[in-house]
């Protein structure tokens, strides 16, 4: 039977790696995907007005606050996107009997473990960020049933948005050496297999409701992605690459992120 998915946050990168992978497709599943400007999921009124009009049964929401560095800076924002329109969403989700699948994040955690954290870790964010996507993710358990909570880590895509890919192919292009910071670990997460590993919860009609990890398996630190990525794209005769142990940011990261 025709399985009817709204996308929310559908011009993200994981939204439009949704939408070339999945919007023609022979798995039975129909795609509805909204943008920011189409549906945004702050406006409590605006939610519920959509959900009463369209009938769907999933609902994933790629939409959110990602920028890891202004939310230290405006951290109301990053909560009201991370936090309370997820509250909004999982109560539509309830009310209109819509499984919802969420996306978090590695960064719930504190970085100090030394081996891949499991679902039942204890979560200690040390950013705004990582925070507002806790509380985002406690909203859920506590107003919904059907859903899932997908944790993720170092998300990008080759393709779309804004990520540490994108960026670093950017300074290659323009800069003659390039610092980067050895000193946290975790898993680069390609969209595409972010996506599949999506659409199989859905298809696989899987009931297993609850908190989930998944991550590309290769563990690294920045400073080996950034050299990873050089290398994919012939940059390396053309760039020096320096690792460091100390970036300046504004926001705190976990030394080490692995998901199991
Ligand atoms: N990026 C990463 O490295 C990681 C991301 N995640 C999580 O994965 C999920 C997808 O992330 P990703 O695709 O990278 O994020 P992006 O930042 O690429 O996409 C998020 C999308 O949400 C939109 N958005 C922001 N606010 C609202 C709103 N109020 N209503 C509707 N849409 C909104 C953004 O629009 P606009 O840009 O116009 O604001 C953007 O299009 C998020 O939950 C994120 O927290 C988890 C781990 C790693
Ligand atoms: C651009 C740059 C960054 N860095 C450092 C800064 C930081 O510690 C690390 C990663 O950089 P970024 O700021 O691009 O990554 P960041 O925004 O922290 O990425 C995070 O995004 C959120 C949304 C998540 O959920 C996380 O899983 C994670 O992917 O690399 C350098 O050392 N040198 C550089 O030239």
């Amino acid at each position: 039977m025709l399985k009817k998915v709204l996308v929310t946050g559908a011009n993200g990168q994981l939204g439009l790696t949704i939408k070339e992978l999945y919007q023609d497709n022979n798995i039975n599943l129909e795609f509805i995907l909204v943008s920011k400007e189409e549906l945004d999921i702050t406006n409590k009124e605006a939610l519920s007005e959509f959900f009463n009009s369209n009938s769907f049964d999933y609902c994933i929401n790629c939409a959110a606050y990602t920028n890891v560095e202004q939310a230290e800076k405006t951290p109301e924002q990053a909560y009201q996107v991370n936090s309370e329109a997820v509250k909004f969403l999982a109560n539509v989700c309830r009310l209109n009997k819509v499984v919802l699948i969420h996306v978090s994040t590695d960064y719930v955690f504190d970085g100090e473990k030394q081996e891949p954290y499991t679902v039942l870790d204890q979560t200690n964010p040390i950013n705004e960020y990582g925070k507002s996507k806790l509380q985002g993710e406690k909203q859920i358990q506590a107003n919904l049933d059907a859903y899932f909570i997908v944790r993720t880590s170092w998300l990008y895509s080759k393709k779309y948005g804004k990520n540490f890919y994108q960026t670093i192919l950017k300074l290659a292009k323009k800069e003659k050496k390039l610092t980067i910071t050895t000193e946290q670990k975790g898993c680069p997460t390609n969209t595409e297999n972010l996506a599949k590993y999506i659409i199989e919860l859905i298809v696989e009609k899987t009931n297993d409701y609850g908190l989930k990890h998944f991550c590309d398996k290769q563990v690294m630190s920045w400073f080996e992605f950034a050299k990873i990525i050089l290398e994919e794209h012939n940059f390396t005769n053309k760039i020096e690459l320096e690792g460091i142990t100390e970036f300046k940011t504004y926001a705190k990261r976990p030394k080490y992120s692995v998901l199991l």
